[in-house]
């Protein structure tokens, strides 16, 4: 009885997001395993397509002729059984496409790519052949968009043929290196047989001999320093020695690779309780989740190093989460420096390459510790035994594109399938992780005081509508100013954060308010001062900074907005004895970039860190013994209910970053809501006060914790047609609720219109709604077949941004 492959194309639509069977040919019938990707003939054209294998099977759920696989990609799964459910698991409860969970839970270099080649049909008119020249065919990828346009049309004509090619991309690196052939005896003969005058030879000879009595194999690399490498290809002509090709990682931290293990800390009063209850769990193999709640410098980082080397000790392995953000090159360094090589590290910083390698690492079961951000809740691990969330609270542990995934979510089903617990850490947890440890769901654990009972800094509050009335300057009151002033003299460091949440930079005429619009969306154009440039956010439009208005022709353009340079610029002349190195997106773009400012501020070379939200979490600097808030009420006034909490949060980290050591701390705060609950429980360091009063917020307006949320988006390149769509989405899923449930909108987005698409949406509130599953499936489901008409529609399970 043959058998039979059950296969999930790489085709993503509706109608084929669901697995197809395929013959397993007699020849594969030992190698092919769930989990690798095979080559099949796939559609009308039976164009040849990959595919992911996820199950094979003695019976066919389809009654006619079965094609067969082609071929496998792989020797070995790219999934495991593990990570195959999870792929599924995902596609459920994210309203994605099974193939592409299963894409985005691989390296990108996993990925097979494809392109298009035409060639000439029985049909083809002598004109068209003379399209292709003397070629017999050509890739559609390499033509200009004029010479594009004519192979369509013949292409539409049926003149020329399209053909989709496949291609893996899978190529491991490989180093030469030397393999001596012959013994010492033969060598030492040769040697005697040498013309006098040929030194190069003779140097390789007594190299080889040298090579063969350590049992060497050196790389050619290194060989080539004092013997050229046409020397070695004659060499290996003659039988002398074999070059062989061998694998290679590529390591994104070769800086680190030497560096001298750390030892644990002697843990303090509070941390030691910390690490036994979760230590008990990790040999329980509990899959228990704990919140760990741990003031800014309560050393959590230590506490999660620790349990992390019970579970290796265990031989098991561990996951550690972090945002990207804080994914600095500080934190690296300290899981490195514990765990050496053991350590594979997953962001979106390394190159494909190096994701490739290190995932490969992780794969083969050589690194045991995987610190990433993200996506790095899809590593290859086998036999986990611990989990760590750090900063649990951060947005960005959600991804905003389908698959809509929050990473934690991720991390608690594996750790549930691996009986691990898991440890979600915060100085700030996020109100729904807090909700679930005062339910008794998670077990709370805190770390209330920062390392050797260094107080928490002080906060001042500064109001800015005084301030202004006092003829404050710029962006600056006088304190803040002076303040600054005063670690400079002390030669003390300060950390400054301008707040750009809800926030860009645009240019505007003074004479009648024309604001640089995007062509492609509702949206100012942001302003770039290091290209001199206006940039979409959203679209990436570009273009450059008008000298009059577009509008009415006056000269008198400005530029609005508090960026970060203007300020840095403000900084040099109302402070110019100090030195300011500034970070933000234009300073970290390039690669190293964020790791080089953070090494010069390490290193005292500057006096005054300014940036933007990137400088508020995970930084651990002894001197700095000012953190400074520019403005931070910008987030506030925005339309989400997490306004506040985001608020809070964004305070309280920031300010953690002052007195860390063993000079105390001082955080000065410019805001124009003193009076705001969210800034002041940040200034009292109450997170637990700034929770309950929060939660009575969230019941009074029927929001999360107490509400699960759901944002369903429809875009449509008509305005009117959009609308119409969601109005009747809007029936559709009203029809198919409870009372108990609430429906907000539909409305508008709060971006109409991106990259010329019309976006409105609508978000449904509900505590249980066993229908919802199965009419947003269905509402999947037609909308697709009209996709064609151009409609697209997202469903997002607990969106974190509702604009
Ligand atoms: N047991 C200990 N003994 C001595 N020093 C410690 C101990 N644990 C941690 N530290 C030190 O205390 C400082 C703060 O610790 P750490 O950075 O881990 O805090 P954290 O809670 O992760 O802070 P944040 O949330 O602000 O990033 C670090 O410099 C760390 O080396
Ligand atoms: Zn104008
Ligand atoms: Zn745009």
């Amino acid at each position: 009885m043959p058998k039979i492959a059950k296969v999930i194309v790489d085709v993503p639509t509706m109608q084929t997001d669901r697995p197809f069977d395929y013959l397993i040919p007699a020849v594969l019938s030992d190698t092919i395993q769930p989990g690798m990707r095979v080559w099949v003939q796939f559609g009308k054209g039976a164009r040849k397509v990959s595919g992911m294998v996820v199950a094979i099977s003695q019976h066919a759920d389809y009654a006619g002729t079965l094609k067969p696989i082609l071929t496998t990609l792989d020797y070995a799964p790219v999934l495991n059984p593990e990570l195959l459910a999870l792929s599924q698991w995902l596609a459920q409860t994210t309203y994605a496409f099974w193939i592409t969970c299963i894409q985005t839970m691989l390296p990108a270099r996993l990925k097979v790519d494809t392109d298009k080649w035409v060639h000439a049909s029985a049909t083809a008119s002598p004109q068209t052949l003379k399209l292709l020249g003397a070629q017999a065919e050509l890739a559609l990828a390499e033509l200009t968009p004029q010479a594009l346009a004519p192979v369509m049309k013949a292409v539409q004509q049926g003149e020329l043929t399209v053909e989709y090619r496949a291609h893996d991309r899978a190529r491991v690196k490989t180093e030469d290196h030397v393999v001596p052939l012959l013994d010492i005896a033969d060598y030492d003969q040769l040697l005697t047989e040498l013309r006098k005058n040929a030194k190069q030879k003779a140097h390789l000879l007594n190299a080889l001999m040298t090579w063969v009595t350590r049992a060497e194999t050196p790389a050619v690399k290194q060989v080539t320093q004092t013997i050229p490498r046409t020397q070695l290809t004659q060499a290996a002509k003659a039988g002398w020695l074999r070059l062989e090709a061998r694998e290679v990682y590529r390591d994104p931290y070769p800086q680190l690779a030497n560096q001298a293990l750390t030892t644990a800390l002697p843990l303090t009063p509070e941390q030691a309780p910390v690490v036994a209850t979760v230590g008990a769990a990790v040999a329980a193999e509990q899959a228990k989740t704990f919140l760990l709640e741990g003031v800014t410098g309560s050393g959590k980082t230590e506490v999660y190093l620790q349990i992390i080397a019970q579970a290796l000790a265990k031989g098991r392995t561990a996951l550690m989460l972090v945002p990207e953000i804080a994914l600095t090159p500080q934190m690296v360094q300290r899981v490195r420096g514990r765990f050496g090589a053991a350590v594979a590290v997953m962001h979106s910083g390394l190159s494909e390459g190096e994701k490739f390698d290190e995932w490969r690492r992780i794969q083969r079961g050589e690194a045991q510790v995987v610190v990433g951000a993200r996506s790095a809740a899809f590593a290859p691990l086998r036999n986990i035994g611990i989990c760590i969330i750090d900063e649990e609270h951060e947005s960005s542990y959600k991804q905003a594109d389908a698959p809509r995934y929050h990473a934690r979510d991720v991390v608690l089903h594996r750790a549930q399938s691996a009986h691990a617990p898991v440890v979600l850490g915060s100085a700030t947890p996020s109100l729904e992780s807090r909700a679930r440890a005062e339910k008794g769901v998670y077990t709370l654990l805190r770390l209330p005081h920062r390392i050797n009972q260094q107080p928490l800094p002080q906060v001042h509050l500064i109001d800015m509508r005084q301030a202004y009335q006092q003829g404050g300057r710029d962006d600056f009151s006088a304190p803040l100013l002076a303040a600054l002033a005063k670690r400079v003299s002390r030669h003390e460091q300060s950390v400054l954060l301008l707040n750009r949440r809800g926030y860009s930079a645009f240019v505007m005429c003074r004479e009648c308010g024309y604001k640089v619009m995007c062509p492609n969306c509702d949206i100012s154009l942001t302003l770039h001062m290091d290209t001199h440039s206006l940039r979409c956010h959203y679209c990436g439009h570009e273009e450059a900074i008008p000298q009059t208005c577009p509008s009415c022709g006056s000269k008198k353009i400005r530029y609005y907005g508090t960026g970060t340079q203007k300020v840095e610029a403000s900084l040099n002349q109302l402070l110019p004895q100090a030195r300011v190195l500034r970070m933000d997106v234009d300073t970290t773009r390039r690669k190293g970039g964020h790791a080089k400012l953070l090494k010069a501020f390490g290193a005292h070379q500057a006096d005054i860190l300014l940036g933007t939200q990137m400088i508020a979490k995970g930084l651990d600097f002894p001197d700095v013994t000012l953190v400074g808030v520019i403005n931070a009420d910008t987030g506030l006034g925005l339309p989400d209910f997490r306004a506040s909490e985001r608020t809070f949060q964004l305070l309280t980290q920031v300010a953690g970053r002052a007195g860390r050591a063993d000079k105390p701390g001082e955080v000065l705060i410019q805001t124009f809501n003193p009076e705001h609950y969210a800034i002041r429980f940040a200034q009292a360091h109450d997170y637990e006060g700034f929770f309950y009063a929060e939660m009575a917020i969230r019941h009074r307006g029927d929001y999360p914790p107490y509400y699960y949320t759901l944002k369903l988006t429809v875009s449509h390149q008509t305005e009117t047609k959009a609308a119409k769509a969601i109005y009747s989405l809007a029936q559709q899923v009203t029809a198919a609720l409870s009372p108990d449930a609430r429906v907000l909108g539909p409305t508008p987005g709060a971006i109409a219109r991106l990259k010329n698409r019309y976006f409105y949406q609508m978000v449904i509130k509900y505590k249980h709604e066993p229908n919802l599953g199965a009419v947003l499936t269905q509402i999947l489901d037609e909308t697709q077949s009209s996709v064609k008409n151009g409609f697209q529609v997202a469903i997002d399970p607990e969106p974190q941004d509702f604009i």
